[in-house]
């Protein structure tokens, strides 16, 4: 019988995961690799992988360790660059195979590069595309013309393309009983000060049990996609929208199986406009990895993927505030401080501080972007440079360019300003809407709610445009 090794990368599942299926008739071994670089620097000199996604990945190894175990499969995993750890098993087993996941950015791809060129010529190279809902050999053979718009995309895959069939689980896999399969750090192994987040939106624990678990939480238990439409804007609580991107973003959980989820939920449940909504967005996940994948290195360029170069203003300090939940702007500032304290931000809060860093404070959207690889949890190369691009209107469409007015944001989606309050104790005793403008409240004001503004909410960072429409005499 043939020995295939099973590079598992951003798929750590045993659900619908084509390369295990594929090895399942072999002696396989299955292998992580813990790449030191995972946790070097970016560019900018953040973490590459901060606390909440190192937590994630560790927990979801161990969950992918005891499925496998479950299956008779042992994952090796390894605390060393994959171009090292690779070849070495290969010869260690006498592999002949390797089976992986496709990925389509550079660093990936120059690591795939690395690994096969270290390899044995006799060894033989299985690569499978996975990671989106529609599979890449299915779209329309002109699709990169439509890879400009997301619209465009969208409306030629729902009419050409259909998602294919979850592939079913191995039942045994022929793994040979290996000595020392490696042991899977603990957190402090690479962070000393992770904090439990009691505010937080929900207890994102890593791996697949977990991962699907959520989703029969959201759909089947508490029921709530069929409101998924009317909620999804949301900012508090674990149920405003599916928190499905941290398991999806490390492969957990496979969209296919999603997909088929949310289909059962509409035959016996509800059919409506929330459960096609929630595969729309799937869509946009999909769009911006077969962007990336065309476009290549421009999504990380500061002119994204325009032509004419772009100018970045913006210095330090702003950067800094920005980054600390400190610019004196609260809606801003409560949406920075919980993707700090927790990993996690609402699509509709990302879209806001990722338009506030580079339209109001003109910050180069690179350094936001790298700001979120660090903290995200759910942290997807294509999805965060692919939205920062469109935000900061880089994007291959210009026409997507959008000035956030944040101020209307915050009064439209934050009303009573109860999430400000959540993660902003010190402006908590400001009563109703006005917490999202301390800075023109009277002294009256202030004193009935006994607050004494700090130095950023007297005097904030900049005050964007949108703020001076307001006439302060009618705030309070
Ligand atoms: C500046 C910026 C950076 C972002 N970075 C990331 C990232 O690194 N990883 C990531 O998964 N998402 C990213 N997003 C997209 C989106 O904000 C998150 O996917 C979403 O907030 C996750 O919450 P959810 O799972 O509850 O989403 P839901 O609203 O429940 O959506 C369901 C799923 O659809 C997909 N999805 C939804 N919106 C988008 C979108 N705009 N782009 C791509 N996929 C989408 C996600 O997989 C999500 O889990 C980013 C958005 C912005 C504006
Ligand atoms: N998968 C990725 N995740 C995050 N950032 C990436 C990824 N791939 C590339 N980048 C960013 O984009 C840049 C790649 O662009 P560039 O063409 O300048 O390559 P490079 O860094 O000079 O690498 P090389 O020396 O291998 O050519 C990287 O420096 C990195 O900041």
């Amino acid at each position: 019988m043939q020995t295939a090794i099973l590079w598992y990368r951003n798929d750590l599942r045993i659900h619908d995961h084509e390369p295990l299926v594929n090895c399942s008739n072999k002696i396989v071994i299955p292998v992580y690799c813990l790449d030191p670089s995972l946790h070097g620097k970016t560019s900018f000199g953040f973490p590459k992988t901060g606390v909440h996604r190192t937590k994630f990945i560790l927990e979801s190894l161990h969950d992918l360790r005891q499925s496998l175990q479950n299956i008779g499969g042992h994952l090796i995993v390894c605390h060393d660059n994959p171009a090292v750890a690779i070849p070495q098993l290969a010869k260690k087993f006498k592999a002949k195979e390797i089976h992986f996941h496709d990925e389509v950015t550079h660093e990936e791809i120059v690591c795939e590069k690395q690994v096969i060129a270290a390899l044995d010529d006799s060894v033989k190279v299985f690569r499978y595309w996975g990671s989106t809902l529609m599979h890449d050999d299915d779209l329309p053979h002109d699709i990169d013309h439509c890879l400009n718009t997301f619209s465009k995309f969208r409306n030629r895959v729902e009419k050409k393309c259909s998602v294919r069939k979850t592939l079913p689980t191995p039942k045994k896999l022929n793994t040979p009983q290996i000595d020392s399969p490696g042991d899977i750090p603990t957190l402090e192994a690479f962070f000393a000060d992770y904090r439990v987040e009691p505010r937080s939106v929900l207890s994102f624990t890593g791996g697949e049990s977990a991962g699907q678990e959520r989703v029969r939480q959201y759909l089947w238990e508490e029921d709530c996609l069929k409101e998924y439409f009317n909620t999804r804007n949301g900012l508090l609580g674990a149920n405003y929208s599916s928190k499905f991107s941290a398991w999806l973003s490390l492969g957990c959980v496979s969209p296919r199986w999603i997909y088929e989820e949310v289909k059962k939920y509409e035959q016996r449940r509800h059919k409506n406009k929330s459960t096609y909504w929630l595969i729309f967005e799937l869509l946009w996940r999909d769009f911006f990895r077969f962007v990336a994948d065309d476009v290549g290195n421009q999504i990380f360029s500061p002119e994204g993927m325009r032509n004419e170069p772009v100018s970045w203003q913006g210095n330090e300090d702003a950067f800094v505030a920005w980054q600390e939940g400190q610019t004196g702007i609260p809606f801003i500032d409560a949406n920075m401080r919980e993707l700090n304290a927790t990993g996690f931000m609402s699509n509709r809060g990302r879209q806001n501080v990722a338009s506030f860093l580079t339209k109001d404070l003109k910050v180069n959207w690179l350094r936001g972007a790298e700001y979120f690889e660090s903290m995200l949890i759910d942290y997807d190369v294509c999805s965060n440079y692919g939205n920062w691009c469109y935000v900061a209107g880089v994007g291959n469409d210009p026409r997507e360019n959008r000035y956030f007015n944040v101020l209307k944001q915050a009064l439209s989606y934050d009303p009573q300003g109860d999430y400000v309050r959540h993660w902003l104790p010190e402006l908590a005793a400001l009563p109703g809407k006005s917490i999202h403008y301390p800075f023109f409240l009277s002294q009256k004001t202030l004193r009935e709610a006994n607050i004494q503004l700090g130095h950023s909410y007297a005097n904030p960072l900049i005050v964007p445009r949108s703020f001076h429409k307001l006439k302060p005499h009618n705030l309070d």
